[in-house]
């Protein structure tokens, strides 16, 4: 199982996940250009220590990223509050990457457009958005429950 943080712009979140990505043995992916450097003290702050025993894999560009997902033959689940599937209806495979978008945008049409199914976690119509952190952990919690992993 991997994720990705489509161009995150929110330093304490991107720090909170890769922690949890450490913990769950889970690779992360980001893609560039993210909104803050890696010395960000707000980013080194909330991964702490743990940002040294997390595999992470960085890519330049969407493209680039796209490129080496089809290259590998990984699936993409994108997690979007447009998603047209309930997160706990798909069926996830060890070969899945869960993609979250951006904390200000979520990703452009044409990015949730390349993904092989785009995923939502239902909730009160009247309310926004879960916290990207959250959302990671609710994603994995739910995938890496299916797949034992
Ligand atoms: C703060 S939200 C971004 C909100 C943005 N305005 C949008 O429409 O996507 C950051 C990311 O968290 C994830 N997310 C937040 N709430 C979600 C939900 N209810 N279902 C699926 N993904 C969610 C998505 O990946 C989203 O791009």
């Amino acid at each position: 199982m991997r994720i990705a943080l489509y161009q995150p712009d929110i330093p304490q979140n991107t720090g909170t996940i890769l922690r949890l990505c450490a913990c769950l043995d889970v690779e992360a992916h980001i893609i560039e250009p993210a909104g803050f450097p890696t010395s960000d003290r707000h980013f080194r702050r909330a991964g702490m220590d743990y940002l040294d025993q997390v595999s992470i894999v960085r890519h330049d560009s969407w493209r680039h990223f796209e490129d080496w997902r089809r290259e590998a033959k990984y699936r993409l689940a994108l997690f979007t509050t447009k998603g047209a599937t309930p997160y706990l209806d798909h069926r996830y495979d060890a070969n899945d990457i869960l993609m979250f978008g951006r904390e200000s945008a979520g990703v452009p049409d044409d990015v949730a457009a390349a993904a092989d199914v785009r995923l939502v976690i239902p909730m009160r119509e009247s309310l926004r958005s879960i916290n990207l952190a959250m959302t990671v952990a609710m994603a994995l919690g739910e995938a890496l429950r299916q797949t034992r992993g």
